[in-house]
């Protein structure tokens, strides 16, 4: 796989740095999940392919314990509050110095620096900070998150996945490590690039639900069915278009025009009135192998059995039954395989690593005993 070799110490957080990981154990990459002692269980449901380290990091035994997995490794991952490895002594100038490899990756909302580097905050303030929750949101109503999938997994966990392997890449050539500052508020406003960039095509010139790609265009919206299901329209292209007003049955000369703005209304009462009359499978038979842009939406349970994603594997089942995505995306030569076991117990792999990294058997008793480290073999065997 292509970050095979790459061992990763990951800092356990919230959301965004578990999917990190994540994705760099999908793509081959070591991945070690540093967690606390004495929690029932872990809120890491982005584990898949890690191992687990338990360590108390109020003792500065077990810092000293987590400095030499640090500096043995090739990048550091962590996501707490700016300030905090530093006061372990833990932070990248104290680790770069001794391994100038290393690459010491920091997934933040705010970023290091300017005067909210300190705040708590989750996906919804980064998404705030970044402009884009503006404009997200039905006409005339309030704006409204889609859900933490941008700031937090878009902007943050895979953009700090994106830095880490450019770092990768570029210490290939330079033989240096690096400090990522991967702020969520800025990942996400990169993310949404596009939103600046085509405002020149007046794409965004109406207020929020009110344009093209935001819901105000009966062309791109989502309808209900007679099953009560739905179904999602993309038709654009004006050629995309005729094909969607053939297959529900319209006649085109009946209709006003598809970018006669005023009369987006009147057709989406047109299109919302068709749509109820077939069942989501009905309008499947009608609009598969067409161009007109209408797929169905489906639930997380679904996806598995749609014969696309079927053909591709796009989905998979791993061995507690749970529905997954497949990485992505697909490499030629080394695709990722993800991880199909289960999660790791907390500390489950605290002995073998530590002895991995060059602990004594004596040493790793006495940090187990003083309650410093945990290990949690046992449990996984049970
Ligand atoms: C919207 C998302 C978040 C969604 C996550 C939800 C899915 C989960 C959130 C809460 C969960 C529930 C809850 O935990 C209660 C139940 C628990 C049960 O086990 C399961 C069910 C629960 C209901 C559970 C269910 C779900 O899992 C939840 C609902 C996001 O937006 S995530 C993005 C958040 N933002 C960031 O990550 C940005 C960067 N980070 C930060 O800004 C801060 O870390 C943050 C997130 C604001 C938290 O601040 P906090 O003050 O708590 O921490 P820090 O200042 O960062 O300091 C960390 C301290 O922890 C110490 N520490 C770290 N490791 C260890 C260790 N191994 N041993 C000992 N101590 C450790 C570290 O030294 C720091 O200590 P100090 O404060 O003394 O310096």
């Amino acid at each position: 796989m292509a970050l095979t070799g790459v061992r990763v110490i990951e800092l356990a957080g919230l959301a965004p740095a578990p999917f990190c990981g994540m994705i760099l154990a999908d793509f081959g990459a070591r991945v070690i999940r540093v967690d606390r002692t004495k929690v029932a269980m872990t809120v890491d449901t982005q584990a898949r392919g890690k191992q687990s380290v338990a360590l108390n990091l109020k003792s500065p035994k077990a810092v000293a314990v987590l400095k030499r997995l640090c500096v043995q490794s090739d990048v550091v991952l962590e996501p707490y509050r700016k300030g905090v490895m530093e006061k372990m002594g833990l932070g990248p100038e104290d680790l770069l110095k001794e391994n100038p490899r290393l690459i010491y990756a920091r997934l933040t909302g705010y970023g290091q620096s300017g005067s909210y580097a300190r705040a708590a905050g989750h996906d919804i303030n980064y998404l705030a900070m970044s402009g884009l929750l503006s404009m997200l949101g039905r006409s005339s109503d309030k704006p409204y998150a889609p859900l933490n999938l941008v700031a937090d997994f878009a902007g943050g966990g895979l953009m700090c996945a994106f830095g880490i392997v450019l770092a990768l890449l570029e210490r290939s050539r330079s033989g240096q490590g690096q400090i990522i500052d991967a702020s969520m508020v800025e990942g996400a406003a990169y993310v949404g690039s596009f939103m600046w960039k085509s405002r020149s095509l007046g794409l965004w010139n109406r207020l929020r639900g009110e344009n093209m790609l935001d819901s105000g265009a009966p062309f791109y919206d989502t309808y209900r069915t007679s099953d009560g299901k739905y179904v999602a329209v993309g038709a654009i292209e004006p050629q995309f278009y005729a094909e969607l007003v053939r297959g529900l049955g319209l006649d085109d000369a009946d209709l006003p025009s598809q970018m006669s703005v005023s009369d987006w209304l009147q057709l989406r009462q047109t299109f919302t009135r068709v749509f109820a009359t077939k069942t989501q499978a009905e309008w499947g038979r009608i609009f598969d192998g067409t161009d007109a842009c209408v797929t169905p939406v489906l639930s997380l349970d679904e996806v598995l059995s749609h014969p696309h994603n079927q053909a591709r594997g796009s989905f998979f089942k791993d061995s507690q039954g749970e529905i997954s995505p497949r990485p992505a995306p697909i490499l030629s030569r080394s695709p990722a395989e993800a991880c199909r076991s289960r999660d790791p117990f907390i500390g489950e792999h605290t002995r073998a690593v530590l002895k991995e990294y060059g602990f004594e058997q004596a040493q790793i008793e006495q940090l187990l005993s003083a309650g410093i480290i945990e290990c949690n073999e046992a449990k996984a065997r049970l």
